[in-house]
């Protein structure tokens, strides 16, 4: 699914309009209906609720939404914040709609702000996706006195206050919700952890805007969600063998830290890959062994830590990082890998610190080799950056500069292309934030490299699946109890 900007939405509407066409009116009312349907999944008619509207189309949304909900019988309370005399056509249109008897307060000051029960539920349409600059004044002080009820608070289209592509001042008003329901596609602003308190949970609702003028829409910036995942599955041929799926190399492990070549190698088995061969330290030998028989053994001359590699020439992918640690040793055989790979590469966890400590070698990186850091790691790699959208900004830099793909790790996981493109994940949940399960997603894009998957589809997809077997094992475990172990045993395909 496409994200696009608060202009290019403008102009979809816009298209929309014109073209199937619809009346602005009709396309508001339809919006309404969409968010009405959602409501009552989620609201029984005995909640009170109270709709909280601006003067422009967010704010005519809230009025027709209002009327819709007080024809299926919700006890519905109207108060327009009156801070201009200009209204949008479809607010006034909408207002002549609203029935008299409907309980409707202008207010011009927070102080007529009304008391409220607890049971009230809060819909938000003050801003919209036209907000220009920061709420201030009346609009500042409602946003403010919402925040501070206990109530249930449902934001449409967008969370007012919060800008939809851009970051916010810190101190800026904005509202606060349990829900986001959206129209029609997610908003960049959601996807990023700073704005989690402007967004509660989020949910779009098909209002029929134009697919085709979606599509001719340019855009960095894409959604993967289920339908986006399931197209890059590559189904298995009825006359397939294990050689038809690659034989993937994961340098892994060093005393102390096997754990960490155990969880990749497992979840690399998951994944599909017809051979795969462990390389690790002496320390390692039983250990993988025993924990993993389905994988072959390759060992270092080292006790402790790996400073080799095996000849390349059997393997269609390798991964390197989990838990290798920082030795001169294994900095050695990194730069040695860089040098020597002809197939694709992934690198993670200390081989990327290594990396951002030698950093000569970022130059060697061959194209499209995946590289998975973490907020932290990504920082020592790239730089500081003051917010998450300066941080994207800085990742689509470095991927452009360095030709590799960023998978920036955290909700959400960002999956960069070198070609600036950023596919934002839709899968995995909280209790994934636990040791190895980074370990565990390596292991998953080694084993469809080695597939022969495109390193961006190996990127995109291995990154939705690990996410997707992180909210099954929650679904058994509790995000709580959650290991990344659960991760690799519930990896379905
Ligand atoms: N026909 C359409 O274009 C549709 C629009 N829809 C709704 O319309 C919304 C967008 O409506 P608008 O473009 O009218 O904009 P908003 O309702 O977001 O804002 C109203 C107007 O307030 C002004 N404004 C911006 N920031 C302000 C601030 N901080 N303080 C005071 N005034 C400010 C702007 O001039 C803006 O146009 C969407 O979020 C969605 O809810 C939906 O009904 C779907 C169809
Ligand atoms: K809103």
């Amino acid at each position: 699914m496409k994200i696009l900007t608060s202009a290019q939405i403008r102009s979809l509407d816009q298209f929309t309009i014109q073209n199937e066409p619809i009346s602005s009116l009709d396309l508001m009312e339809r919006a309404s209906n969409a968010f009405v349907g959602w409501f009552c999944n989620q609201f029984v008619n005995t909640r009170p609720v109270c709709v909280f509207c601006g003067k422009g189309n967010n704010g005519g949304d809230g009025l027709a939404i209002a009327r819709l909900l007080s024809q299926l019988s919700y006890d519905v309370q109207v108060v327009v914040a009156d801070y201009t005399p200009n209204a949008s056509d479809d607010f006034t249109q909408n207002l002549d709609r609203l029935k008299t008897h409907l309980n409707l307060a202008f207010i011009s000051s927070a102080d007529q702000f009304p008391t409220l029960s607890s049971q009230v539920v809060c819909i938000d349409t003050l801003l919209g996706s036209g907000l220009s600059r920061p709420a201030e004044g009346l609009l500042a002080g409602i946003i403010h006195k919402i925040n501070a009820l206990p109530n249930k608070v449902v934001s449409v289209d967008i969370a007012s206050g919060l800008y939809m592509d851009k970051a916010n001042g810190e101190n800026d008003p904005i509202i606060e919700p349990d829900h986001t329901v959206t129209f029609q596609l997610p908003k960049l602003a959601f996807l990023l952890p700073q704005n989690v308190r402007f967004t509660g949970e989020w949910h779009v609702v098909d209002i029929g805007l134009s697919g085709k003028y979606i599509q001719e829409l340019p855009t960095p910036y894409w959604f993967t969600d289920k339908k986006a995942a399931e197209k890059l599955i590559q189904p298995r041929g009825k006359f397939s063998h294990k050689g038809t799926f690659g034989h993937a190399l994961l340098l892994a492990g060093s005393f102390g830290k096997m754990g960490a070549a155990v969880l990749s190698g497992r979840a690399c088995l998951r994944s599909g890959v017809g051979l795969l061969t462990m390389h690790a330290p002496v320390c390692g030998y039983d250990i993988i062994q025993i924990s993993s028989p389905e994988a072959m053994v390759s060992i270092d001359k080292n006790d402790r830590h790996i400073s080799q590699f095996p000849d390349l020439e059997p393997y269609s992918a390798v991964g390197i990082g989990p838990g290798v640690g920082q030795e001169p040793v294994t900095i050695a055989l990194l730069e040695e890998l860089l040098d020597q790979v002809k197939v694709p590469l992934i690198i993670d966890a200390d081989a990327l610190n290594i990396l951002s400590s030698n950093r000569s070698l970022l130059d060697k990186l061959p194209p499209n080799t995946i590289l998975t850091p973490h907020p932290k790691e990504f920082q020592r790699l790239a730089g500081e950056s003051g917010d998450e959208y300066e941080r994207l900004e800085l990742a689509r830099d470095f991927a452009g500069k360095y030709q590799v793909i960023i998978c920036l790790k955290g909700a959400n996981t960002a999956v960069i292309l070198p070609n600036g493109e950023v596919h934002f994940n839709s899968t995995g949940n909280p209790g994934m934030a636990t040791g190895g399960t980074g370990d565990v997603l390596t292991g998953i894009i080694t084993s469809l490299l080695a597939q022969k998957y495109k390193p961006a589809e190996a990127a995109i997809l291995g990154v939705y699946q690990h996410g997707l077997a992180g909210d099954r094992a929650a679904e058994q475990k509790g995000q709580i109890a959650l290991i990344a172990s659960d991760v690799v045993e519930n990896l379905g395909w």
